[in-house]
């Protein structure tokens, strides 16, 4: 469903991620770890094409969509949960979810994503900003399901998030996978939460992959070594 070949991006002159190749089948999950610094946001920002990528392919299906705007390629399937979240503080639940909607044309939010966040329909009339970071992440995520994607990508959602929470979300995941069927994309640096959601595992150092293991055979010992400082 998402296919990236020989990717790279750089800052100027200085090349952070270098040629990576991936795939993510359809309702697939894939974890991408790696520490701090090590390429995750850029990777993920290339694909959404926030920043520009100097060489490489990114599919979504067959279409390639390397060379299109960041609008474009949400209009061909691709959705982004950006870390920090980046929700609108002063739209309400409602409105913020339904500033995905205009991909779609549909005027209402869809019940299956109120279905999914429960606690969004009780809070659908409260400004994003007065939401907890669990419920803003919720948000978040809710509100890139409402341009009905095929690839979702999220940067770091457990990011100060407390641990109750985070085994919801990685439950909510799962259904998402599993119920709407979407190949997700994480970027994460803590493996509790990728063992409960993730099929697979790349680890990323410096802008490559160093490791890559199927959920059922990962080497939890291995994969802490690359996370630990
Ligand atoms: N706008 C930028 N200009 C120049 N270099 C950058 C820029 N953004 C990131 N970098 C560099 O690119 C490398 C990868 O950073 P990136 O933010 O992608 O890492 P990360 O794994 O997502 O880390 P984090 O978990 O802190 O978000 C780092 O060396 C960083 O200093």
């Amino acid at each position: 469903m998402l296919c990236v070949e020989k990717l790279k991006v750089s800052y100027g002159q200085s090349e952070v991620i270098h040629g990576l190749s991936f795939d993510v089948k359809p309702a697939e999950i894939v974890a991408i770890m790696g520490r701090n610094g090590m390429g995750k946001t850029t990777l993920m920002k290339s694909l959404m094409g926030v920043v520009p990528s100097a060489a490489g392919s990114i599919r979504i299906g067959e279409t390639p969509v390397e060379r299109l705007e960041s609008y474009e390629r949400v209009a061909k399937g691709l959705a982004y949960v950006p870390q920090g979240r980046m929700i609108f503080s002063t739209l309400t639940v409602q409105e913020n979810i339904e500033t995905g909607l205009s991909v779609t044309g549909e005027r209402s939010v869809p019940g299956q994503i109120y279905e999914l966040f429960p606690v969004l329909l009780e809070m659908k009339g409260r400004r994003g900003g007065n939401l907890s970071g669990g419920q803003q992440q919720q948000l978040a995520i809710a509100r890139a399901l409402a341009s009905k994607p095929k690839v979702l990508l999220l940067d770091e959602p457990t990011e100060g998030i407390q641990p109750s929470i985070i085994k919801e979300m990685a439950r909510t995941l799962c259904r998402i996978r599993d119920e709407i069927g979407l190949s997700i994309v994480v970027s994460e640096q803590v493996l509790s939460f990728a063992l409960d959601m993730a099929d697979r595992v790349l680890v990323i150092e410096k802008g490559e992959f160093v490791h890559e293991a199927p959920r059922a055979g990962i080497d939890e010992a291995r994969v802490s070594s690359f996370l630990s400082v």
